[in-house]
């Protein structure tokens, strides 16, 4: 059971998956960050030595000029000189982007001065065929199976996360639901009078994409008075979803053709009209769990009619960064979330909960690794 709290996660283990993010993925992000624009030498260098302090030095303070220019409230004094890997890994990996965007002089004043680091590879994602083709097939739907395959869209998108693209765990093959509360998910929307739908973002591309083509569909099919969507306000995680991520994102679908371009109008009018609204609390930056949810955020998804939660971290943060026995119930572990609440997450991490032990014996049976490839999936909700 849950009374006692599961051990936190860490990245010590080199046979661990967090140990891998910081030591596969991150040189490859590092990289990618290092060269995607022909940055100053003094750039790189900083980026390399964000590199090597966190795969073999230790945790060090953020610079106090960049922080002068934009606080990081989450620093914990104790962590500095500590190795990377034995400080939890939300904290480290939080602390990690944060530092990326010093190192890049995002906040500083400047020429580099909010400029995305991950531009390029959103951009070039959200230009690409996938898109594309996530947009043709809107045409193709047919109105009893538009409900379905928006949510089926939404929730898959999670794995096109490009953090994902930086590693060798992407598997190939689709795994499936794992957890299926859809009909659940269906009826919290369906078979109760409208009121204000929330959905906390997760990557931009072709998770957004799908996100607000439901968003959309709620306003339009009548089962939301108005739909808020929450966004980092900055650049965070890799792939994460900002404002410009959404109004890059309205603008492609209102220049495609048929469906989406309809959509795409509609999405941009729904913004002016306001029954679309984008927020960007600095709480969705931070390396809390949402337990520690500050009183404003609270206040907004306590008086939503329900709560789309998307997405790997977000799942992290909404059910605490542990090591949970997966059949812990999840309702008892997101009681603290205000409000009814879906989470539609593919997995990505160590985190699992809420699954039979059935399920979770027929998981370990297969020999293979399945909390952190993205092949398996949950859609789980909690009224
Ligand atoms: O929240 P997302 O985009 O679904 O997934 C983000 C994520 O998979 O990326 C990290 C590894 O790079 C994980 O720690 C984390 O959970």
């Amino acid at each position: 059971m849950t009374e006692t709290l599961a051990p936190e996660i860490d990245s010590r283990d080199p046979a661990s998956f967090p140990w891998s993010v910081f030591h596969r993925r991150h040189p490859v992000l590092i990289e990618r960050v290092a060269t995607a624009f022909p940055r100053p030498a003094a750039q790189r260098a900083a980026l390399d030595t964000l590199l090597t302090e966190s795969t073999s030095g230790v945790v060090t303070a953020p610079d106090v000029e960049a922080l002068r220019h934009e606080p990081w409230p989450w620093w914990r004094p104790e962590y500095r000189g500590v190795p990377w890997g034995e400080t939890p890994f939300l904290w480290a990996e939080s602390y990690f982007y944060r530092r990326i965007l010093d190192a890049v002089e995002f906040y500083r004043p400047g020429p580099w001065r909010g400029i995305d680091p991950f531009g390029p590879t959103k951009a070039a994602e959200l230009a690409g065929d996938a898109v594309d083709e996530e947009m043709a097939a809107l045409d193709t739907l047919a109105p009893d199976e538009t409900w379905d395959a928006l949510v089926r869209s939404s929730l898959w998108g999670n794995r096109a996360d490009l953090s994902f693209r930086a590693g060798p765990s992407a598997g190939s093959g689709t795994g499936g639901l794992i957890v299926d509360e859809s009909a659940e998910f269906r009826a919290l929307l369906h078979d109760r009078p409208p009121g204000q739908a929330h959905l906390i973002a997760d990557n931009a591309g072709q998770e957004l994409l799908p996100d607000l083509v439901l968003l959309d569909h709620l306003l339009g099919a009548g089962l939301a008075t108005s739909v808020v969507l929450h966004v980092k306000p900055h650049p965070y995680y890799v792939s994460d979803a900002t404002p410009a991520d959404v109004l890059a994102t309205v603008a492609r679908l209102a220049a495609a053709d048929g469906r989406a371009r309809t959509i795409g109008e509609r999405l941009g009018e729904s913004l002016r009209d306001g029954r679309l609204e984008l927020r960007a609390h600095e709480f969705f930056c931070g390396p809390l769990t949402y337990h520690a949810m500050p009183v404003d955020l609270r206040a907004q998804f306590a008086q939503a009619a329900l709560t789309i939660v998307k997405g790997d971290l977000n799942y992290r943060r909404l059910v605490g960064d542990r090591l949970w026995h997966p059949t812990a119930p999840f309702a008892e572990l997101t009681a603290h979330f205000p409000g009814p609440l879906v989470a539609l997450r593919t997995l990505k991490c160590d985190v699992a909960v809420g699954l039979t032990e059935a399920t979770v014996e027929t998981l370990d049976a297969t020999g293979k690794p399945w909390r952190t490839t993205g092949e398996y999936a949950v859609v789980q909700t909690r009224s």
